[in-house]
């Protein structure tokens, strides 16, 4: 097997590299290219492990048909372009732990920065001047901070805040009571928060939603002598609003870590009293940058080597454990998917997804995905698991998932069931020895085979001598039956026949078979 191919194109801890190739995969480590540069190069890589620098765009997926995964070592994925990355198919994954305690840290030191303008009394006291009388700061203890955004990084905010004896308010629209009672803050609206806080931090996603959610007009309702630290995204705060508020007075002293547009080389904020920044350092640590590489390139090469998937943004996560039970269910279930798109006329609306038996034990969603990856391939070569909920989507098909918990006649089982306008079809499959896929049921009628490679499929009425004439008719055009499988609703109704073949089967053995004597149905089918 070839071994799957990494690029790593932004400054990363070494311990990556050493990662992905110990865990089998071939990595190239080069930093630093332009778009164009990159786009050149992408298509040779199965994984693309970046930063914040490298932009991964459409137009360099467009360029990337091997690209399998985009590991971030790191907690924003605002520089990935999910829904395109999706669309093809492609698993983004994030470190969401490995750097919230360092961002945090780095939230708080800038809090006493700006509280006591450290960097300018350095800067100035290091030039000679020793300006003592110049400076005054304010003091943290009993000042409320008003925290935006309180998941991972916002609630260590929280708790170091409150170690250093200030009161925490915090607005984030998912936070539950219970959880802010948890964390010792106060839950409060937005504009109550402007209107208590002396500090403010800020530790939202960048989203449509929370964009300029310090807008200039948010701004003005701030309390007087207000501080503000933004170490989550530029874009968080309206800039010039900044400025002109820190100009008058009204904002007593802001600190940025990130800008609307990186990497900020010049800015109307640069040189405005009591503003601090710095280059978006907040993960720059020793231990946060080895936590992210390590995890990223973990949980990278767990992918590409063994399927598993771990802190995906556009799929269910699959533990290693569960990975190889899952295996053989996710190749059923795509066999399943494929079946029922290849057998289902019409206007293909609803699909549903039953598991019973040992199957509802199982983490649902990546079956589902791989139902919906077999089922899709009617209308997309390139369809996997990842895409091919999107896709479902984009064509309004609606997706059910139903488990049920008894014991029936097989020990495991998934059904998969579309609606035609001539009503609901079905098929059915199951797994023995736990791992060989085996077809049970179509439309209702019982039959027992594998769904493998190239086959044939015929709805006939039951009568004596069908058998033979199928099986001469495969002979008189020289293809040799692999296996052969009947099933029938009732004696003398109508019955299945499914027979595997070596080849692809040409359309005039379709049209010869269906001109046999009994015969209501024919397709070729393959796997
Ligand atoms: N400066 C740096 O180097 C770093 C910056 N970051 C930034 O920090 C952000 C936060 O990271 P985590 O705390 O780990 O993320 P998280 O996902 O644990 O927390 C984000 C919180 O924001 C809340 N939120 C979402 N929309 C909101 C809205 N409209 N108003 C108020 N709250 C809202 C969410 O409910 C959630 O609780 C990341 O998205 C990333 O952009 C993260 C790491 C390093
Ligand atoms: O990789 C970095 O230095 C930036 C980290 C960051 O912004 C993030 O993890 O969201």
């Amino acid at each position: 097997m070839t071994k799957p191919k990494v690029l790593i194109s932004d400054k990363m801890d070494p311990n990556a590299a050493k990662i992905f190739e110990e865990r089998g995969c071939d990595v190239d480590v080069i930093t630093g290219k332009t778009p164009e540069e990159l786009k050149a190069m992408i298509g040779q890589y199965d994984g693309l492990a970046i930063r914040s620098s490298t932009k991964v765009t459409p137009e360099i997926l467009a360029a990337a048909p091997n690209l399998k995964v985009i590991g971030r070592a790191g907690i924003g994925v605002d520089n990935v372009d999910i829904p395109a990355a999706s669309a093809q198919g492609v698993v983004v994954m994030n470190t969401p732990f490995g750097n919230s305690i360092t961002t945090a840290e780095h939230a708080i030191a800038l809090m006493f920065a700006v509280a006591r303008q450290i960097p300018e009394a350095n800067a100035r006291t290091q030039n000679g001047e020793w300006p003592k009388n110049d400076f005054m700061g304010v003091e943290l203890t009993g000042k409320t901070l008003g925290l935006i955004g309180a998941g991972n990084i916002g609630s260590i905010v929280a708790s170091r805040a409150l170690g250093l004896r200030m009161k925490v308010v915090a607005y984030d629209p998912f936070l539950t009571p219970e959880r802010a009672i948890e964390m010792g803050v106060e839950k409060a609206d937005l504009g109550t928060l402007l209107e208590k806080a002396d500090f403010i931090t800020l530790h939202t996603p960048l989203t449509d939603e929370t964009r300029n959610i310090l807008s200039r007009e948010r701004l003005e309702q701030c309390k007087k002598g207000v501080r503000i630290v933004n170490c989550a995204r530029g874009g968080l705060i309206d800039e010039a609003g900044l400025k002109d508020l820190l100009d008058s007075g009204h904002i007593a002293g802001a600190a940025l870590d990130v800008f609307a547009k990186e990497p900020a080389k010049e800015h109307p904020l640069f040189g405005t009293p009591n503003f601090i920044c710095t280059p978006h350092l907040g993960a720059s640590t020793t231990e946060a940058q080895v936590n992210v590489a390590l995890q990223v390139a973990e949980q990278m090469a767990d992918y590409l080597v063994n399927g598993g998937v771990t802190n995906a943004l556009n799929m269910p996560s699959l533990s290693a454990e569960e990975a190889p039970k899952l295996r053989p269910y996710m190749a059923l279930a795509e066999k399943l998917g494929s079946l029922v798109s290849q057998l289902a006329h019409g206007n293909l609306t609803e699909i549903s997804i039953e598991r019973s038996g040992a199957a509802a034990e199982l983490n649902g969603k990546p079956i589902e995905g791989a139902v919906l990856a077999g089922f899709m391939r009617r209308y997309s070569d390139t369809v996997n698991m990842v895409n091919a909920p999107y896709l479902a989507k984009e064509r309004g098909l609606q997706v059910r998932s139903v488990r049920y918990e008894g014991e029936g006649v097989f020990n495991t089982l998934l059904r998969v069931t579309v609606a035609t306008s001539a009503g609901p079809r079905s098929v059915a499959g199951t797994l023995f020895a736990d791992k060989a896929a085996r077809l049970v049921e179509i439309f209702g009628i019982g039959v027992e085979a594998d769904l493998e490679g190239h086959m044939l499929y015929v709805v006939n009425e039951d009568a004596p001598g069908f058998i033979g004439r199928v099986g001469s008719l495969m002979g008189e055009h020289g293809i040799n039956i692999g296996t052969f499988h009947l099933g029938r609703r009732e004696t003398g109704g109508e019955a299945i026949v499914l027979l595997s073949v070596d080849a692809p089967i040409p359309a005039e053995v379709i049209t010869a078979a269906e001109k046999l004597q009994g015969v209501k149905l024919v397709k070729a089918l393959n796997f």
